[in-house]
Formats: structure tokens, C-alpha cells, sequence
């Protein structure tokens, strides 16, 4: 039997013999539900007293608040856009809440489990299985299976992630083991075959680390963010942190970065328009009177801090933290600006003081913000070519260059790109290896390093084979994975130019520059060890290098010979495709190799440009011009100046029957068509530039040509700038 209604008061039901259920007591609406406003109760004298006394102050603060708010929104009239989510009364009294606006990015959430906010690559999201760990839909391609990242942090349950892949190369997983405490687990989801690695935990706190790994890795190649172990997928530091909040809280703040500033002052106006200081004990003691009535709710800064939600607390922090940090600003600027005003040209006999590190630091800021607003800023009496000069001196003296590289470089660079490169310059890349796909696969060659302790990630998504390595507790030139040949320690940017040679099967290819044979073994792997490799290389010591990598990776369908590439086409001709990988000055690549600094001159890049043409006429004429697949010719230095790479390229299109194509490389600046005095053909366009600082790889060029006929070009204009250059 349910509850009865009390149709007759005073009745009394019988409590009969045999009843099995145990009698319910009429239904009783509890306390804090009744409405108050509905239970007139006198007042007493002094209660009447006080609330008189707090009309007049509501009445007083509205007005007030009324009118800083026309002051500051004036165009915002309609309320009912922010009075939503108040009650009539609270809003009357102008009680801080969430407004709407601010509901859509402070939004007091309860902790997901990870499932719910686990999404694979389309964003579907994956179903938690019933042991609490979350399986990802698997569409692949292929038969080879996924990999899955596991969490071990604690009892929480693998996650395996949704995999979509459009080919077997690979993915990875990264699967952090830096013990069980919020260890970042990889995990993939990709609408490609490369991907990115999504720190399923870190996803927890921050909404997306998957977006954050792969803007590091996209933006930089090999991961801008990821010069360093910070921004590693482990990533115990910072995520660490966010995850304790998420975890403790059960908050999230949705999309804070997202709050405009008109949302961010508008919550600050509404924190800062209420009139918090002006209440009285009166009214806590009302309070404590028992009045729960509404209005007298009112609280003082503390009992307002006290009433804060843990997140509107850090977000109010933060706020206060980001206004000294402006005013910290701004104060620097004004520094800056007033010491940029005071800088003078040092005289004659300043210039010849030796000045510290330093001063010289200082001075080239100085002249840099002078050359940015050259006619604000100049001292009327020098030109800009004294400012260039002092500058040029001063960055040789902090960067260790000589005055040729330097100038170079000046010409080559707009200046605050400039200070970029030269700044990159400074740090090495991060350490990349090549998986070898004659023997494994990159998501199998990642477990087995993971679990050594190596501590990695995908280069990027422009690769299906490169792994960026941020630490290991191991020598990653020694591991069992390297001595059977899974991996081949290479730089970001050697892999571009087997990418835009893009060896087919069955092909025969000549690579005529190959010691110690990187690309060359790359082209095998892309070939699948069909058709035939020809690596060649001048120096015969290298080349034993050359055969020690083959048969450590196992290149079997190559041949190695040691000549002069100027006179390769006596050997063999009729490649379907060739590489040039050129010798050069190497100042693409100064912070592997920081003597290039010192030791370059007008005489090195001259001979080296002259090699470089002679070498790329050649590997055209071993081209076959009706190769029915190919016919292509990639050339690719690691030097960074014009003069080795656009200028050889237009070069060879003045003496033979070729023409630039695209590179297939959809990342790279473009190649210059114009260049101090020298115009290069439109097309130049096509070629790439990578740079330290834009792409976090070695500084390389890489340009693609294809052979139309066996034409030889006499160009006057080639043999008078040959004439010139000699
Ligand atoms: C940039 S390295 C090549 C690197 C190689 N492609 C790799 O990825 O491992 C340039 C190579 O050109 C070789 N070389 C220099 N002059 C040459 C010539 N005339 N003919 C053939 N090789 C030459 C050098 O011995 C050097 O090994």
C-alpha cells in the first residue's frame, strides 16, 4: 500500500494484524523546499528596522550599478540576455553569477570518465567497453592491425585508440611508462596514416593535447614545441599539474582561452561593479537571525571568496596574475623605448672599445629597433649602410660568424628573421630517426623503443617513417632495434628529398652523391629492394659507410661504386630517376656542424657552386628523357644560400631541356626568383627552402626537374656569367 491522503483528520488508521508493509509516514515537504516568501511571519521591531535599512542600500547599489554599467556597456540593453540564469530576485540585486555569456566558457563540469572524452580522428566518440576500458572504433585499411595506446596509470583501464588509417605505414603509439601516476598515454587517431599522438590522459585536462602535439609537430616539422622534453607526450610536468586540477575539482574550464576580452571585462565589470564592500554585521547577523529571506544574502569579500567555485578562484587569480604581467609589460616597453631613445652611434674611439657579451647583446637590439623605424630613429648624421655595418659587426662578435657568412646572411634575411636564424642556429634539432620499412613498420619500431625508455614521437605528418626522439635512457645509436637495421639515425630534413624523388618499383635510380647512404637506402625502402639502386659517391672511404648501412638495413637491390659523378654518364646512363644530394657549404646546417660559422668563404661557396652545376648537368645527361615512369631529377643541398641552390637550378635550365616541377612537399618556403642583383626564371617557385626557424629542421633546399629531351642548350648569357664568375 502507498501513502494515503488525510481525507479525514484525526482519523486514525487501524494498524491491522498481518500487514506486511511497514506504514508510510504522510509525505513531508522538507524546509528548504517551503517557500518563505509565502509564510508571513511578524517581524520583529528590529528586524523591520534592518530591512528598511537594506532596501535603501539595494536601492542605492542598483542605481549605482545601473550606471557604471551604461558607462562602460552602453549599446547593451537587453537584460535579458544576461538576467537568464538569475532568479527575478537575484538579478534585481545584481547578484554575480554565470551570465549566458560567460556559461559557454566557465562551466562547472563533473569529471568525465575517460571514455566520454576520449574522440577518435572524425570525432565520434569511443563507447566505453563494461570493464571500463575504451575501445576506438578501427577502420583500416589494411589487415595489420592497430596499435593501441595503454594507460597505466593506475586501475584506470587501457584505452585503445580509434585508429583510421588509410595505409599500413604506421603509426605510433606512444605509451609513456614514467610511472602510474598520470603517465601520458599515446594514442592515435588519425584520418590519415600519419597522425598524431593524442595524450589520452592530458585530453582529460586539456581539452585536446592530441591538437596541442600535433600544431607542435605540424608547425615545426619536428615539433616546435618538442625541442625539449616539455612538450614530450609524457609530459608529466605541465599536464601533470592540469590533471590534478581536473581530477580535484571536477571543474573544467571550456575553452577559457577562447574568452574574448569583451567576455573577460565583462565578468571583471560584473566582479568589480558589485558593491561587496558596503555590508554591514547587520546583515550577517541577520543571518544568523535565521532570516532566509533573499535579499539578505549579502556577503563580504571573504564570504564572496569563500563562495567562489575552486575554478572561478584560479580564474580570478589568474586574471590578477595576467594584469601585473601587462603592467610588468608595460613598463619594460617604456624602458625600451626609452632607452631606445638614448642610443646614439658610438663614436670612433667607442667602436674600437672591446665590449662584453652583454653590451653587445644590448647594442644589437638597439640598432635593430633603429633600423625598423630607420628615419624615427636615426642619428641624422650616419647612414643606414654605418647602422647595417655596426650591426653586421656586432651579430659576428655575439654569434661567433665571420664577416662574409654574416653579410651573406644579412642580404638573405629581412632582420628580424634574421635574429630568428641566427638564434635557431644556436640550438640543435631534435634528434630524428628513419623507421626502415624493409624490416618493420614505425608504430612496431616505437613500441620496442618505448620500451627501452625512449621517448618519442612522429616528425610530423608530412612522413610516414620519421620518429622525433626527445630523451632515452639508452644510446639510440646502439639499440638492438638499430644494430637489426628497423632504424636509421637521419635528420627531418633528409627524408624531403627521396620524398620528392618519389622512387617507384621496378625503377632503376641513380643517387650520385650517396656516402654514407641515408637517402640512399631511403630510395631502397621506397622501392621496396626492386629494381635497381645505383649509389655512387666520389670519396671511397664514405662509401664504405655506404655498404656498411645496406647490409645493416637490408639494401639488396643496389649497386655502390665510388666515381666522379662530373663523369658518371660514361659509366651508366638511362636512370628512370636521379638524386643529387650535392656537396655544399653546409650553412644550413650550423648548429650540427658550428665551424661552417668560421670557416666559409666567397672562394668555398664559388667552388662549391661550381661543383654543384657541373654535377647537376651531369645527373641530367644520365637521365632518360623518355623514361615511361620517370625522368626526374631531385637536387638537394643543406646550404641555405641562393647561390648553391636557385642559381645553380636556373643554371641547368638555361643548358638543358628540363623543367622545374612541383616538389610534392606541401611545407618549405619557396625558392627565390629574384636575388640580390640575380633574376631567376619564374618557375623557381616551385623549389623549397626549410629553414631552423621556421621549420625546426636543418636549413635545405630541395627543387625537382624532369627531363624533356637529350637537348643540350648553348645559352650566351649562361657562358658570359660562366666567364664572369671565373
Ligand atoms: C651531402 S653528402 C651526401 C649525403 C648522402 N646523400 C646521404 O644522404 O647520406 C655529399 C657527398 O658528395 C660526395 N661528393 C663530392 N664530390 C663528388 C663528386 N664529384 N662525385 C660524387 N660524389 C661527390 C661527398 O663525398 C659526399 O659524400
Amino acid at each position: 500500500m502507498g501513502r494515503k491522503a488525510k481525507f479525514s483528520e484525526g482519523t486514525k488508521v487501524k494498524k491491522g494484524p498481518g500487514r506486511k508493509a511497514k506504514k508510510q509516514k504522510d509525505p513531508a515537504i522538507p524546509s528548504h523546499l517551503i517557500d518563505g516568501s509565502k509564510i508571513k511571519k511578524p517581524l520583529s521591531r528590529r528586524q523591520k528596522q534592518r530591512a528598511l535599512k537594506r532596501a535603501k542600500k539595494n536601492a542605492d547599489f542598483l542605481e549605482k550599478r545601473n550606471t557604471s554599467k551604461q558607462r562602460q556597456f552602453p549599446k547593451e540593453t537587453d537584460d535579458s540576455h544576461n538576467s537568464s540564469i538569475f532568479t527575478e530576485g537575484e538579478h534585481d540585486r545584481g547578484i554575480l553569477g554565470f551570465t549566458d555569456d560567460n556559461q559557454s566558457w566557465l562551466k562547472p563540469v563533473t569529471k568525465k570518465k575517460k571514455g566520454e572524452q576520449f574522440l577518435g580522428s572524425d570525432g565520434e566518440e569511443a563507447q566505453p567497453d563494461s570493464e571500463g576500458s575504451i575501445i576506438g572504433e578501427e577502420t583500416m585499411s589494411d589487415s595489420e592491425g592497430s596499435v593501441v595506446g595503454e594507460t597505466q596509470s593506475g586501475s584506470e583501464g587501457s584505452v585503445v585508440g580509434e585508429e583510421t588509417m588509410s595505409d599500413s605505414e604506421g603509426s605510433v603509439v606512444g605509451e609513456t611508462q614514467s610511472g602510474s601516476e598520470g603517465s601520458v598515454v599515446g594514442e592515435e587517431a588519425m584520418s590519415d596514416s600519419e597522425g598524431s599522438v593524442v595524450g589520452e590522459e592530458a585530453r582529460d585536462s586539456e581539452g585536446s593535447v592530441g591538437e596541442e602535439v600535433q600544431t607542435d609537430s605540424e608547425g615545426s616539422a619536428a615539433g616546435e614545441g618538442h625541442s625539449g622534453s616539455e612538450g614530450s607526450v609524457e609530459g608529466e610536468g605541465g599536464h601533470q599539474e592540469e590533471m590534478n586540477l581536473d581530477e580535484d575539482e571536477n571543474y573544467k574550464v571550456e575553452g577559457l582561452d577562447e574568452m574574448n576580452e569583451a567576455d573577460e571585462d565583462e565578468v571583471n565589470n560584473e566582479f568589480e561593479d558589485a558593491d561587496w564592500d558596503g555590508v554591514d554585521s547587520d546583515e550577517v547577523s541577520d543571518q544568523e537571525d535565521g532570516d532566509n529571506s533573499h535579499s539578505s544574502k549579502r556577503y563580504s569579500d571573504e564570504d564572496h571568496e569563500d563562495d567562489l567555485l575552486p575554478i572561478e578562484k584560479a580564474a580570478k587569480k589568474l586574471r590578477k596574475k595576467q594584469k601585473q604581467e601587462e603592467k610588468l609589460a608595460e613598463e619594460e616597453l617604456k624602458m625600451n623605448v626609452a632607452d631606445r631613445d638614448v642610443f646614439t652611434f658610438p663614436s670612433e674611439s667607442e667602436l674600437k672599445e672591446p665590449l662584453g657579451l652583454q653590451e653587445v647583446q644590448r647594442r644589437i637590439r638597439d640598432v635593430v629597433a633603429v633600423l625598423s623605424d630607420f628615419n624615427k630613429l636615426r642619428d641624422k648624421d650616419r647612414s643606414r649602410s654605418e647602422y647595417l655595418e655596426l650591426l653586421q659587426k656586432d651579430l659576428c662578435t655575439y654569434y661567433s660568424y665571420n664577416k662574409f657568412l654574416m653579410e651573406r646572411l644579412i642580404q638573405l634575411f629581412p632582420l628580424s628573421e634574421l635574429m630568428e636564424f641566427l638564434e635557431a642556429s644556436e640550438v640543435q634539432r631534435p634528434l630524428t630517426i628513419r623507421t626502415n620499412s624493409l624490416k618493420t613498420r614505425r608504430r612496431d619500431l616505437a613500441q620496442a623503443l618505448i620500451n627501452r625508455g625512449v621517448n618519442l614521437d612522429p616528425v610530423g605528418n608530412w612522413t610516414k617513417v620519421g620518429l622525433v626522439v626527445y630523451s632515452s635512457t639508452v644510446p639510440i645509436g646502439a639499440t638492438p632495434e638499430y644494430l637489426a637495421g628497423h632504424y636509421i639515425i637521419q635528420g627531418a630534413s633528409s627524408l624531403l628529398p627521396v620524398m620528392a624523388l618519389a622512387p617507384q618499383e621496378n625503377e632503376r635510380i641513380l643517387d650520385m652523391c650517396a656516402a654514407p647512404g641515408g637517402k640512399s637506402s631511403h630510395i631502397a625502402a621506397v622501392m621496396k629492394n626492386t629494381g635497381v639502386l645505383f649509389a655512387n659517391d666520389i670519396n671511397a672511404d664514405r662509401i664504405k659507410a655506404v655498404v656498411g648501412n645496406f647490409h645493416r638495413l637490408g639494401v639488396v637491390n643496389s649497386v655502390v661504386s665510388s666515381c666522379d659523378g662530373r663523369k658518371f654518364s660514361a659509366v651508366m646512363k638511362g636512370y628512370d630517376r636521379v638524386l643529387l644530394d650535392a656537396p655544399c657549404s653546409g650553412t644550413g646546417v650550423v648548429a650540427k656542424d658550428p665551424s661552417v660559422k668560421t670557416t666559409k668563404d666567397e672562394t668555398d661557396i664559388t667552388r662549391c657552386f661550381t661543383l654543384q652545376r657541373q654535377l647537376l648537368l651531369e645527373g641530367i645527361d644520365c637521365l632518360k628523357a623518355n623514361s615511361s615512369t620517370g625522368g626526374y631529377i631531385v637536387y638537394s643541398t643543406c646550404s641555405i644560400l641562393p647561390e648553391e641552390n636557385e642559381w645553380v637550378i636556373d643554371y641547368a635550365l638555361k643548358k638543358r631541356d628540363v623543367k622545374l616541377v612541383p616538389t610534392g612537399l606541401d611545407f618549405g618556403t619557396e625558392g627565390f626568383t629574384s636575388y640580390r642583383h640575380h633574376r631567376f626564371h619564374p618557375t623557381m617557385k616551385l623549389t623549397r627552402r626549410f629553414y631552423p626557424h621556421t621549420h625546426n629542421m636543418d636549413g635545405f633546399f630541395v627543387a625537382k626537374l624532369k627531363k624533356f629531351s637529350n637537348n643540350i642548350r648553348k645559352s650566351n648569357v649562361v657562358k658570359e656569367e660562366e666567364e664572369h664568375d671565373t
